[in-house]
């Protein structure tokens, strides 16, 4: 199975502090992970580091073939902060992230919009959005580089129950595309059916990475 990111004893220091201990893992294509772990464990920071946002303080991180920095515009990060511009419609802050990849085709806007259930004829500049509309522009945004690994951050963490199902449903059919999915939750319930792989995390290291039944 070809691997789209791969950590090798990977630790993150802040201090004495270890975010991240001696992580070694493979993920691979075209496969669905969720993470767990308790409030500190180091998911956050393990996301961060494949996203190439954080350097590890030892270890390797690679993203297909090469760093993550060199995968950059295969990545879709999304973080716990929106990113977004709040003076800006939800159109205009995709055509501008659009116009921050020049090697890559982009979907329209308009489409990307669409596609994540937000009317793309809305005016309003997204700082009067709702959290859970401001998550799927947010969404919209790392979808709309159709990027081959999906690294997401609580990507439900405001939203209800019916927009959250509405979001795996769009996540599942980036998977069933042969992307790769990454998504920490709390609401592992949610998450986890639709999962290959469960990957736990207690301080730092991986405390556990199990297949589901969806993965067999
Ligand atoms: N810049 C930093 N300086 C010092 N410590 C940090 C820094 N960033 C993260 N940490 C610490 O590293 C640990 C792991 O943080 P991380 O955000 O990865 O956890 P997490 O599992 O994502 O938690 P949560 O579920 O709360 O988001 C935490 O104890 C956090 O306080």
């Amino acid at each position: 199975m070809p691997v789209a990111a791969s950590l090798k004893t990977v630790s993150k220091l802040y201090g004495t502090f270890a975010a991240l201990r001696k992580v070694t893992v493979d993920f691979e294509q075209g496969r669905w992970y969720v993470l767990l772990g308790e409030n500190g464990a180091g998911k956050s920071t393990l996301l961060r580091v494949i996203a190439g946002l954080l350097q590890p303080t030892y270890g390797t991180v690679l993203v297909g073939e090469g760093p993550p920095h060199q995968g950059r515009d295969r990545i879709g990060y999304m973080s716990h902060a929106a990113m977004l511009y709040d003076e800006f419609t939800a159109v205009e802050n995709l055509r501008y992230f659009a116009s921050l990849y020049r090697e890559r085709p982009c979907q329209a806007p308009e489409a990307a919009l669409d596609a994540v259930g937000l009317d793309p004829t809305l005016k309003r500049p997204v700082g009067q959005y709702s959290q859970g509309m401001r998550q799927r522009v947010s969404l919209a945004r790392v979808l709309i580089s159709q990027p081959e690994l999906l690294l997401l951050d609580e990507p439900f963490s405001n939203m209800d129950v019916a927009s959250a199902r509405q979001m795996l449903a769009l996540l599942a059919a980036q998977r069933a595309q042969g992307r790769t999915v990454l998504l920490t939750t709390h609401q592992r319930e949610l998450a986890e059916p639709l999962a290959d792989y469960v990957l736990t995390m207690m301080a730092g290291s991986v405390a556990s990475l199990l297949a589901t039944e969806t993965a067999k």
